[in-house]
C-alpha cells in the first residue's frame, strides 16, 4: 500500500511552517507521498495512512487551528497513526522543566488522540517582528531570542515515525 502522509501545521510567523517542511521532506526521503498543508486548510484526513500535526507554543498553548484540526477529525485520527509536535522557544534551553512546559501544550490534543510519537522542538523568535509590548513582555520573562531550530533533530524525529506501518 502506498504511504500517503499528511503533515499539517499552524504558524504565526512562519518558523513552524519550515519545521513542517523539513518533516515532510524527511518523510519523502523515506518513500512516503506527503501532503504539506496549513491546519486550517485540511478538509479531509481519510486519504492518509499517517497524520503529523504540529504547532508553535504561544503562552503555553498550541495554536487553535492545530487543536481544531484534531477536534474536527478526532474519529478518523483514531484509526491511523498520529504524530504530534510542538515548537517552543523554551526548548532553546533544553531542560526537563522546559520540555515539560512545552509538552503540556499538547495536553488538550493528547486528550483527543493517542499519538504514536511526540516531537518537541526549539523554535525561532525574532523580537524585531513583534510589537513593543510583546518585546517588553518577552524581555521581562527572559525569553531567549534567535533561531534555535535544530533541523537535524527534526529530521531524525521525522525519520523515526512509523511510515511503513499504515
Ligand atoms: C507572544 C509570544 C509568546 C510565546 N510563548 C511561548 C511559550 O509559552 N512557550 C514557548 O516555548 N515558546 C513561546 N513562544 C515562542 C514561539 O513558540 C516560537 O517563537 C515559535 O518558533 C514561533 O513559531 P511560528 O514562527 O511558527 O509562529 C512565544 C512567542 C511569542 C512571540
Amino acid at each position: 500500500m502506498e504511504e500517503k502522509v499528511l503533515v499539517a501545521y499552524a504558524t504565526r510567523y512562519g518558523s513552524t511552517r519550515e519545521v513542517a517542511g523539513a518533516i515532510a521532506a524527511a518523510l519523502q526521503e523515506e518513500g512516503a507521498t506527503v501532503d504539506l498543508m496549513r491546519a486550517d486548510e485540511v478538509t479531509d484526513t481519510a486519504p492518509y495512512s499517517m497524520v503529523v500535526i504540529g504547532s508553535p507554543v504561544y503562552a503555553g498553548k498550541w495554536l487553535d487551528d492545530a487543536l481544531k484540526l484534531v477536534t474536527r477529525h478526532q474519529k478518523n485520527l483514531g484509526r491511523v497513526p498520529v504524530a504530534l509536535f510542538a515548537v517552543g522557544i523554551l526548548i532553546a534551553e533544553d531542560t526537563p522543566e522546559n520540555r515539560q512546559k512545552v509538552e503540556a501544550a499538547l495536553d488538550p490534543a493528547v486528550h483527543l488522540v493517542t499519538p504514536v510519537s511526540v516531537g518537541l522542538f526549539a523554535g525561532k523568535l525574532d523580537a524585531k517582528a513583534l510589537s513593543f509590548p510583546l518585546r517588553m513582555m518577552l524581555k521581562v520573562m527572559k525569553t531567549p531570542e534567535g533561531d534555535y531550530r535544530d533541523m537535524d533533530a527534526i529530521r531524525r524525529w521525522a525519520k523515526s515515525l512509523p511510515v511503513r506501518n499504515g
